[in-house]
């Protein structure tokens, strides 16, 4: 398989607070890959660096070739954490300023998922649970035919239906040749649809394996075997 995401040696530090600290990380196409670590653990920096937005301290990242820039936004499709959305805007004019603004975006996809949801097209953001607003965040993002796909926090904050509804969304709509990236520290929620696993712990990446390594090897879930080794209070590195 074909790289696309590589980092090197990437650290990233906020005033002297390292957050980052020597990250190296080899990404290839065609995967879904969990991002898992506690609150505070480092992955919101990752992802925002990933996605352009944040610059790392040192270090080298490059995504199909490029470093994070113009072009590579055009090719990675970004979940924030934090809602985004107008909420004095509906619905249907949020897809077609996403449509304008990606050439990657298709609309007949957000609009067959729209059907899902069923919502009224015209409804304003404004009006919208706060579940709803997740999804339709996942929606606009699910819609591009990206390259790779970095979703932060996708089931946060939402209910047990909401997320399967999201899980689903992710599994059945993006394009087989990218990757998704889903950061988040709801592990037993989301791994069921991933093939790798990274674990961030203080900023350092101390495991990524395949899925099915971890579960043949350790004997038990990824939640916990994540549980045994956040739970253990040791920097030891993780072998397998
Ligand atoms: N803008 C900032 N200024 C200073 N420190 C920051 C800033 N953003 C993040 N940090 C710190 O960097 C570390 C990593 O934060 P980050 O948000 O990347 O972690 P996270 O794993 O995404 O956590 P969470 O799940 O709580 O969002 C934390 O110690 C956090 O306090």
């Amino acid at each position: 398989m074909l790289e696309l995401l590589n980092l090197k040696d990437i650290n990233k530090k906020y005033g002297i607070k390292p957050a980052l600290k020597n990250i190296n990380l080899n990404i290839e196409s065609g995967k879904i890959i969990g991002l898992l670590g506690p609150n505070g653990s480092g992955k919101t920096t990752i992802t925002k660096i990933i996605a352009g937005l944040l610059k790392p301290s040192s270090g080298i990242i490059t995504i199909d070739g490029h470093k994070p820039g113009e072009i590579t936004k055009s090719y990675v499709a970004y979940l924030p954490d934090k809602d985004f959305l107008d909420i004095n805007m509906s619905i249907d004019d949020t897809i077609k300023i996403f449509a304008d603004f990606y050439a990657d975006f298709d609309i007949s996809v957000a609009y067959r998922l729209l059907e899902d949801l069923q919502v009224q097209y015209k409804s304003k953001i404004r009006t919208l649970s706060k579940g709803n607003r997740k999804k339709i965040m996942l929606i606009l993002v699910m819609s591009r035919r990206a390259k790779l796909y970095v979703l932060d926090e996708p089931i946060a904050g939402v209910d047990p239906v909401a997320r399967d509804y999201i899980l689903n969304t992710i599994v059945g709509n993006y394009n087989k040749t990218a990757t998704v990236i889903i950061s988040t520290h709801l592990i037993a929620d989301v791994e069921k649809i991933l093939d790798d696993v990274i674990f961030i712990k203080d900023g350092e990446i101390i495991l990524h394996e395949t899925s099915a390594a971890i579960r043949n090897e350790k004997g038990c879930s990824i939640d916990e075997y994540f549980r045994e080794v956040y739970d253990d209070g040791q920097n030891d590195k993780v072998r397998i």
